[in-house]
């Protein structure tokens, strides 16, 4: 029987493992720091519209995880910017009962946002699935998860990486369905990664307080610049038009525990955790680099939001004039360069 490997007990891996464990589906949670001691200790403070619950889950310390079978499936749930370490720490593990594999043989599932895990994780593991969710999941505090979506936990789109579907992803969206996700298969998983990058790279603009409308118009530069470099660089964008699922009747539910303006991002700030932006504005900074076009508006985000991360998060929003004139210098700057007269060629 599959049983699904959690790595990662955050606020959307805790809340799969919540949700496999209220379906009747095997798996096994493992995590680290304070949060996994917590829900080994205590068990989850699982929040949903319906009321919260507190929830017995299995779940294992990184440093002391199950062993592996040969019919596991990996969920790889940790934020972009702790993928890397998670991948090394697991691809070559044993599998139990085949001598013969390592975890590398077996399925992986990468659920972050951004354009950057499932190619890395494909250096490592053989069958690699992206997996895009919608979901507004919250973990801030200790031990407790909240989930506002109504009435299904998320939306989750899954293909095989780079292209294609088989019958694992058909097996995950059917054993996501049974534990109360709205999911389907893709063909062409980057497709929507790219599409849900053109919304996360406004989540930085969570981290600044400022006038409403210069922070929408700083917002929609930002989406606008990201969309020039991603379609400079290949990738073209899934539309809603495209999903195979009714979305008509899901919504985050009022007075769920879930606010706007805080999204995981956000909630990485909030709680002194390391930062994904320089994989969501950072991608875009370095598809520009590649791809000779310059990125004022998102190397300014990354810059600002890079620096506080390195001063632990924060305690309150940062200035958003600070965010704007960075990115008027860099914009004035590039103007600057792109104007210069050409230089004469010397043979
Ligand atoms: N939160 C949300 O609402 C949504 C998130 N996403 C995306 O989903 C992905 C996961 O995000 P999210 O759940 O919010 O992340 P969280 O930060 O809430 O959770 C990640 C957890 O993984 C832990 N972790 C890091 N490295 C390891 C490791 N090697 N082994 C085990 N555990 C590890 C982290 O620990 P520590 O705290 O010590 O770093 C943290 O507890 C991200 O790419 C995010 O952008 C997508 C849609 C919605
Ligand atoms: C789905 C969404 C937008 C949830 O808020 C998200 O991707 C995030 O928090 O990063």
């Amino acid at each position: 029987m599959t049983r699904y490997i959690i790595i990662g007990a955050g606020a959307v891996g805790a809340s799969l493992a919540a949700q496999f464990e209220l379906s009747g589906i095997d798996y096994a949670l493992v995590g680290r720091g304070t949060q996994i001691r917590h829900i080994i200790d205590h068990g989850l403070t699982y929040r949903r519209p319906a009321g919260t619950r507190q929830i017995r889950l299995k779940a294992f310390d990184t440093a002391g995880p199950p062993s592996l079978r040969r019919d596991d499936i990996l969920l790889l749930t940790v934020k972009s910017q702790d993928v890397a370490e998670a991948l090394s720490v697991w691809a070559w593990r044993p599998v139990e009962d085949a001598p013969e594999l390592t975890a590398s043989s077996l399925p992986i599932v990468t659920f972050q946002n951004g354009l950057a895990t499932e190619a890395a994780a494909l250096r490592l593991f053989a069958n690699v699935y992206g997996a895009s969710i919608l979901t507004p999941a919250r973990f801030t505090e200790t031990g407790h998860v909240v989930v506002g979506g109504d009435p299904q936990v998320a939306i989750v789109t899954i293909g095989r990486y780079p292209r294609g579907t088989d019958e694992t992803a058909a097996k995950l969206v059917a054993e996501l369905g049974r534990s109360d996700y709205i999911a389907e298969a893709t063909d062409a998983i980057q497709r929507w990664k790219a599409a849900k990058l053109l919304h996360n790279v406004r989540n930085v603009l969570e981290l600044f307080d400022g006038p409403e409308s210069e922070r929408a118009a700083f917002g929609a530069a930002l989406v606008q610049e990201t969309e020039t470099v991603l379609t400079a660089a290949g990738h073209t964008f899934a539309s809603p038009s495209e999903r195979t699922v009714s979305m008509a009747h899901w919504k985050i539910a009022e007075n769920s525990g879930i606010q706007p303006g805080q999204q995981s991002t956000w909630q990485s700030f909030t709680r002194g955790a390391s930062s994904e932006v320089d994989y969501l504005n950072g991608e875009v900074v370095l598809l520009g680099r590649l791809h000779a076009i310059e990125t004022p508006f998102n190397r300014a985000a990354q810059e600002i939001a890079g620096s506080a991360a390195r001063q632990g998060g924060f305690t309150a929003l940062l200035p958003f004039a600070n965010l704007r004139r960075l990115a008027e210098n860099y914009l004035s700057f590039s103007t600057l360069i792109h104007s210069r007269p050409k230089a004469h060629q010397t043979g």
